[in-house]
Formats: structure tokens, sequence, C-alpha cells
């Protein structure tokens, strides 16, 4: 592919035309300046803790086809170069036109919330496969072009990234893509590009206030997607009715939508729910039909994941019949509500719980199947929002009988002050019975030791990850891995 054909694109944000050379042909398109080989375009992106536009003079010594930035710098007009009003959204609509419009071939399906995200995304993707269908999956724990497992930094990659992913999974023949749509990916234009068939919204409750400020500010992230659903003509988007940004997303945005919810009147609904820690029971309400269901997956926010992905599935054009019958098939996903079993005489639950309303959750949902006491293991992510932690802690102190506030991911933060911070929760809260140990192996240690028959301990925080960050390390880490061994050594 020419230069020529590449910048046309870009002319709506075209500020300055340095390009002499318009017929040289393109070798690929790169946003870091180490990557970039002879013939390539670079785009300088201002970033969060570096800026793209610093590396141009390093990079002109390797020979680009074209840089593209938002300023000039030394060296630039000795090449091709552009500078655009936004370099993140031409790096989005280069990549997309360099890997021939892949989203115009797959339907992709986002999916964006605070908690849920992941789960419904599984759901959705496993109930296409059932169908027969050939999925792509981009997410938290991995990115999946049908069998095949890819691993992630980011929950959304960047838009480059994406691109690329999407012309592998056209290539792959992928049909449908369920992706996670993160809002700092939304503020960031990683998504830029992409054709959405559809759209899902979970919830919104408080997380990522570091980055965000506010919830308003939170709230207009996500609500993007709808905004893009809606100028795209997209199918339907599927609301949660009862949540109450999820309300405001129907009144805000002009555009169709499906709703799904338990409290609220919603066109997809769910009733006698019947949680135990083996499964869970409902009733599926639709317009005058309703149907038994039972599903393996526990926990009352799991409900409203399935009630999202059979809101995605109608969407797209499937029979409800046709839908409920496929709903028994589906798997819990990995570290969420995940039952660690190894033949103990208690329950142990590794969750993901990691924002106050997930852990609020996470604890009522144990709760409801524990007959004994609920026993919580958690800590906070360092260089994260940190007002969520005596909130989380207010909860822990609340909900369950003893915790055992821990470690998370402190990062470069110390480990013991974000457990201090967690701890100012207890204080206002009902005396909740607690204990602090920074290390979480020994956490997780004293909290199934203190546990009787009948009682629950809830991992939560980590779920699927298998490292620990301390500083900026990585450490290997497993919570499901440390209490199976723990149970395995000195309880069984
Ligand atoms: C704060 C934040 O969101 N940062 C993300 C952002 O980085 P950035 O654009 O600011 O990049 P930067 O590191 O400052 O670098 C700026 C530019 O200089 C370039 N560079 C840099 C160094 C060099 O030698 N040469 C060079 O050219 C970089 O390639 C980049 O183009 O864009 C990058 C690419 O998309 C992300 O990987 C990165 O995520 C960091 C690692 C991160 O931790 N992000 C978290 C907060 C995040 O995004 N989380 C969400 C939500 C999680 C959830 O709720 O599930 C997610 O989607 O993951
Ligand atoms: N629909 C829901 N409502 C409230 N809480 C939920 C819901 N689904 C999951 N959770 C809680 O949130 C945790 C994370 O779930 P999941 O990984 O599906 O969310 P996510 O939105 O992908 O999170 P992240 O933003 O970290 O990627 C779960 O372990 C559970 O505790
Ligand atoms: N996607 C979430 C994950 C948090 C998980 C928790 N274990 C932590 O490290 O804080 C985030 O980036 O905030
Ligand atoms: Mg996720």
């Amino acid at each position: 592919m020419k230069i020529a054909e590449l910048v046309e694109i870009l002319k709506t944000i075209i500020t300055k035309n340095g390009i002499n050379w318009a017929e040289l042909e393109v070798t690929g398109i790169e946003q870091d300046s180490r990557q970039v080989k002879p013939g390539n375009i670079f785009v300088a992106i201002k970033g969060f803790t570096a800026d793209g536009h610093d590396f141009i003079e390093k990079v002109i010594e390797k020979k680009p086809a074209l840089i593209v930035a938002e300023e000039e710098r030394p060296g630039i007009f000795g090449v091709n170069h552009l500078l655009v009003k936004d370099s993140r959204q031409a790096l989005a609509l280069l990549a997309r036109t360099f890997y021939g419009n892949p989203t115009e071939k797959i339907s992709v399906i986002g999916v964006t919330g605070t908690n849920g995200k992941t789960t419904v995304t599984h759901l959705v993707t496993s109930l296409l496969e059932s169908f027969g269908y050939k999925t792509g999956l981009i997410g938290t724990i991995y990115n999946r072009i049908g069998d095949k497992i890819l691993p992630v930094t980011n929950t959304t990659p960047d838009a480059l990234s994406l691109q690329r992913l999407f012309a592998e999974m056209v290539k792959s023949e992928v049909s449908h893509v369920a992706m996670e749509v993160s809002s700092h990916a939304l503020v960031q234009k990683r998504v830029l590009g992409i054709d959405f068939k559809t759209g899902v919204f979970t919830n919104l409750t408080q997380d990522h206030l570091d980055f965000h400020e506010s919830m308003e500010n939170y709230f207009n992230a996500k609500k993007e997607l709808f905004k893009i659903l809606a100028e795209q003509k997209a199918l339907p988007g599927v609301i949660n009715k009862d949540d109450f940004y999820g309300q405001r997303i129907l009144k805000e945005v002009a555009h169709p939508f499906v709703t799904y919810g338990i409290k609220e009147q919603a066109d997809i609904t769910a009733k006698n729910v019947e949680l135990t820690n083996s499964g869970t029971a409902f009733t599926l309400c639709y317009q005058e039909e309703e149907y038994p269901v039972k599903v393996k997956l526990l926990g009352l926010f799991n409900v409203y994941n399935i009630l999202a992905a059979v809101g995605t599935l109608l969407t797209l054009g499937f029979s409800l019949p046709d839908i409920v019958k496929n709903l028994p098939l589906l798997n819990p996903v990995p570290g969420r509500f995940e039952l660690i079993d190894e033949g103990q005489d208690f329950a142990v639950i590794v969750d993901y719980a990691h924002t106050p309303d997930g852990l609020e959750n996470i604890l009522k949902s144990a709760r409801a199947i524990t007959p004994g006491r609920v026993i919580a293991v958690f800590g906070c992510g360092g260089d994260r929002d940190k007002t969520k932690r005596p909130k989380m802690g207010k909860i822990s102190a609340t909900l369950a009988d003893i915790t055992i506030i821990t470690s998370d991911n402190p990062r470069t933060e110390d480990p013991e002050a974000i457990i201090n911070e967690i701890e100012k929760g207890f204080f206002d809260a009902l005396p909740g019975k607690y204990l602090k140990e920074v290390d979480r192996k020994k956490a997780i240690k004293t909290a199934l030791l203190l546990a009787k028959p009948g009682d629950t301990v809830v991992i939560a925080g980590k779920g699927h990850e298998d490292y620990q960050i301390i500083g900026t390390t990585k450490y290997p880490f497993d919570d499901r891995v440390v209490a199976r061994e723990i149970l395995r050594g000195e309880r069984r």
C-alpha cells in the first residue's frame, strides 16, 4: 500500500502536509519507536509516561516512509511527515485502512461497564460457539482467535494492536468477536476505527477515579460506546436497566436498546432466582415467554451477566428457545466465583472482585450459600484509585465475619500503607473482626486455618491473575494454586 492511499483517510485532521514522496510503499505502522523498521509509518503519541515525539530523531535513522505527529521536531523536514490534530485518532484510522477495514468483515460486540465485562464476553462467545460459530475474544485474561490464546497487557489493546488482531481474526475466518471496552480505551480512542455490531452495558460503580477523577467523567467515557453505536446505526445496544447509569444511557443516547434487569421492568428479566453452591436456577422472562433455566455459574451477579448475554444473542437474531437450550452448557469464567475444592469441609471461593461493588456482591453471594461464617481475604491494588480502599474496608467489615486485610498488587506503593487505608473503613463500621497480614500467602493460610465446617473463605481481588506485582517486578502468584497447596498440605 502506498502513502498516498493511506493519507487520504486523514484529510480532515491534517494541519500540515510535509509529504514529498507519496508513492513510497508502506511496510507497516508503528507507534513505538523501538519497533520501527524501514518503510514503516511512525505515529508519535503524547502518552501518560512518555512522548513519542521525543523519539522522532531516532526513528528518522531507521528510514521510515512517513512520520505522523502533532508537532514538528528536529530533523522532521528531511523526511515525509504529516502534522495532525490528534495522533491517537490518526493511528486508529491509519491502522484500520492499512489492515483492510477488518471489522467490516466480522461482527464486533463491545462490552463495557465496571464489572462483568470479562464474564459477559466469555458467555457471549461460548453461546455463539455452541451455535457453531468461530469466535474471537479480546479482554483482561487473554485474547483468543478460535482456539489460539494470546497473552495480553491491557484489557483493551491500543488501536494499532486491535486492528492487527482483527485482521488476523478475519484471516482465521472468525465470524464474531466479543471485546471488553474499558473506559481508558474509550478516552484514549483505542476503539476508534472499529465497526461495532452491538454493545453491552453491564453497570457503573466506583473504580478508576485516579484516572477519570469523577463518576461523571467515568460515565461519559462509558457512554461513548453507545454514542458510537448510534453514529454507526448499529444493532440495538443491550443495557442493564437496574443500574442507575444504564437508565441514563437509555435517556441520553438516541439509539434503540434491549434492556435487562431483575428489579426493574425490562425486556429480559429473571424471577424465582435460587442460588446454591452448585449452580443457579431462575425463570427467564422475555415478553410473554417464560423458561426455567439452570446454569453452572454461581452468584446473583452472574444472573445479570447471563441476562446480558441472552440480550446480546437476541439482538444478533438468535431465537430465545435456542439460546435457552444452550445456557446449561455455559462454564464459569476462570477466577470469577471459582470454587476451590480439595475435599475440605468448608467452601473456598477465589473471585476477581476489586471494586467496592464487586466485593459487596461476592460477599453477599457467599453469605447466601454459607451456613457458617464468611471469612474474607483481600487487599487493593497500588497506583490505582485510592478512594476505593476505605470503602472496600467498610464493606468487608459489615458483610464478612472475619477479614484478613492483605496485599493485592501493591506496585510502587508501600503495601502497609495501602492496608492501613483499607483499615480506616473498619473504624467507620460496626466492629467487624479483622487482622492485617501484608504477605498474601500467609493471609490466605490464616483464613484457611481459621475456617470451620460450614464456613466460606472468599479470596478476592486477583481471580485469574497468576502473578503479584510488587514494586515493578511481577512475581509468580496464583490465589487458586496457593489455596490448593495449603488445603492439601494442612487441612485434609
Ligand atoms: C495510563 C494508561 O492507560 N496508559 C496506557 C497508554 O499508554 P500511553 O499511550 O500513555 O503510552 P506511554 O507509555 O506514555 O508512551 C507514549 C508513546 O511513546 C511511545 N514510546 C515510548 C517509549 C519509547 O522508547 N519509544 C516510544 O515510541 C509509546 O509507544 C507510545 O506510543 O496506552 C498504552 C497502549 O494502549 C497502554 O498500554 C497503557 O496502559 C498502561 C500499561 C496501563 O496500566 N493502563 C491501565 C490503567 C489501563 O489502561 N487499564 C484499562 C482498564 C482495566 C480494566 O478495568 O479492566 C485497560 O484497558 O487495560
Ligand atoms: N454483573 C456484575 N455485577 C456486579 N459485579 C460483578 C458482575 N459480574 C462480575 N462481578 C464481580 O466483578 C468481578 C470481575 O468480574 P469480570 O472480570 O467479569 O469484570 P470486568 O468488568 O471484566 O473487570 P475488569 O474491569 O477488571 O476487567 C467478579 O469477580 C465479581 O466479583
Ligand atoms: N482491571 C483492573 C484490575 C484490578 C485488579 C487488581 N488485582 C489490581 O491489581 O488492582 C484495574 O486495572 O484496575
Ligand atoms: Mg475484564
